[in-house]
């Protein structure tokens, strides 16, 4: 068993030097199938473990480059190696935690390799006895590992597509807890100065929606080109602008405090209805088509709004035909190739977001993501936590409320 006792907390954490010769990198990635917004609740789990690690050294999050993601899949664009630059502002990140995009890791720490891959596991017996204790081993690896090494003794894999990079030491831990039971571990048990940790999900938020989540969560700031596409396209289609809706936004997101029911939001219901992998994924709680117009006329009439925004990633043409007066954000192929899907979910999400009314899709962390927004924005919790209910769902339970904490 690794040691897992908890660090000592320090009153200070040391500030952070870029480029600092001391520094020690943190990589990590996620299970292949995840999807982007899966993905960014991940990195909340890591960006609380380098909190925690700063406690005693010059640790730094290295961002996972964007791509070969699933879900994406607009054909003739390239989709891999895209920074978080190109969907995050990088210096509100950074005003919660060190972090810095692949290639400067590549350009700093001198070489295309990560010295050391955790790939974590689950444990293959469960929890035992029923009872719950965080702990870490280090175990045989159960699955196929997606490592193999070279003729020079290197380790090969995917690595955002880099495919100069190599990795030294592969080794395989099971994990159970919260990501900062990691930390005693790599500051005690691990020596090289960087570490990556594949299939980071496996462990748990440290406190999910306490302060340090939210402190994240807001840092996370999308890019301004892409808020700025949103704003011009709330302004053009749905009569919404930041002045008229009470939605004005601060770039600082440290200065952002706003009091809940403050934001007016634009004078259009904000849809998000989740389909492909959802509709047999999750039959229950997923409506038909029918039964989601019929729910968007009813909301309409009951929240006096005559125009509905739809985030979706259907085939829209039938949705169309049953909701004419639908209102979609429809980039051209040149601004796709510019915006990567990627781009254009965070715009869907950014209009949404400024709706007067939203409702989203049961468990999807497109929609959740969509509720932190508003929740930052200041909405009143009534016009953001609710969901759709399957056609024949009987207790069709609304969406949790987790109050942003300051
Ligand atoms: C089955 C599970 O589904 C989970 O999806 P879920 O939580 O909805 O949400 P995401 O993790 O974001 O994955 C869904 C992806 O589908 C696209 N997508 C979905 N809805 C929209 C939309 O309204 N507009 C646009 N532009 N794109 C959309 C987008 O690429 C998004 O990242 C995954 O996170 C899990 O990893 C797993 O695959």
């Amino acid at each position: 068993r690794l040691p897992l006792s908890a660090s000592p907390p320090l009153s200070e954490t040391p500030p952070w030097v870029p480029g600092s010769c001391n520094s020690r990198y943190l990589l990590y990635d996620v299970n292949p199938p995840e999807g982007f917004n899966l993905r960014r609740d991940v990195y909340i789990r890591m960006a609380s473990l380098v909190k925690t690690l700063r406690r005693h050294g010059d640790w730094v999050l290295v961002l996972p480059p964007w791509g070969r993601l699933y879900h994406w899949q607009s054909p003739d664009i390239h989709q891999t190696r895209i920074l978080w630059g190109e969907f995050f502002s990088l210096t509100s990140l950074q005003g919660n935690v060190p972090v810095i995009e692949y290639e400067e890791f590549i350009a700093e720490s001198g070489g295309p390799f990560i010295e050391q891959v955790l790939v974590l596991q689950n444990y293959a017996e469960g929890w035992t006895d029923g009872k719950w204790e965080e702990k870490v081993d280090e175990r045989p690896c159960v699955e196929r590992l997606m490592y193999s090494k070279d003729k020079q003794g290197y380790y090969r894999g995917w690595f955002w597509g880099y495919e100069e990079t190599r990795c030294v030491n592969v080794t395989c831990l099971s994990a159970q807890g919260h990501a900062s039971m990691l930390a005693p571990l790599l500051q005690n048990n691990i020596t090289s100065t960087s570490v990556m940790l594949d299939r980071a999900e496996t462990v748990l938020h440290d406190h999910y929606a306490g302060k340090d989540y939210w402190n994240t969560r807001r840092s996370m700031v999308f890019a301004k080109h892409l808020r700025l596409l949103g704003d011009e396209f709330r302004a053009k289609y749905l009569n919404s602008t930041d002045e008229q809706d009470q939605t004005v936004y601060n770039e600082d997101w440290t200065l952002i405090k706003n009091k809940l029911g403050s934001a007016r939001g634009g004078p259009y219901l904000g849809v998000h209805l989740r389909r492909k992998d959802f509709i047999w994924g999750h039959r229950e709680d997923v409506p038909s088509l029918k039964g989601a117009v019929k729910k968007i006329m009813s909301l309409m009439k009951k929240t006096k709004l005559d125009r509905v925004f739809v985030a979706t990633d259907a085939d829209d043409e039938e949705l169309k035909m049953m909701l004419p007066e639908m209102t979609r954000f429809e980039p051209t192929w040149d601004d796709l190739e510019l915006l990567k899907d990627g781009g254009v979910a965070i715009i869907d999400q950014w209009i949404c977001a400024h709706a007067r009314y939203f409702i989203g899709t049961s468990v999807s962390t497109f929609s959740f993501r969509i509720h932190e927004e508003r929740e930052i924005l200041g909405f009143e919790p009534k016009t953001t936590y609710n969901r759709f209910c399957g056609d024949s769902e009987k207790e069709c339970e609304q969406p949790t409320h987790w109050k942003i904490v300051y």
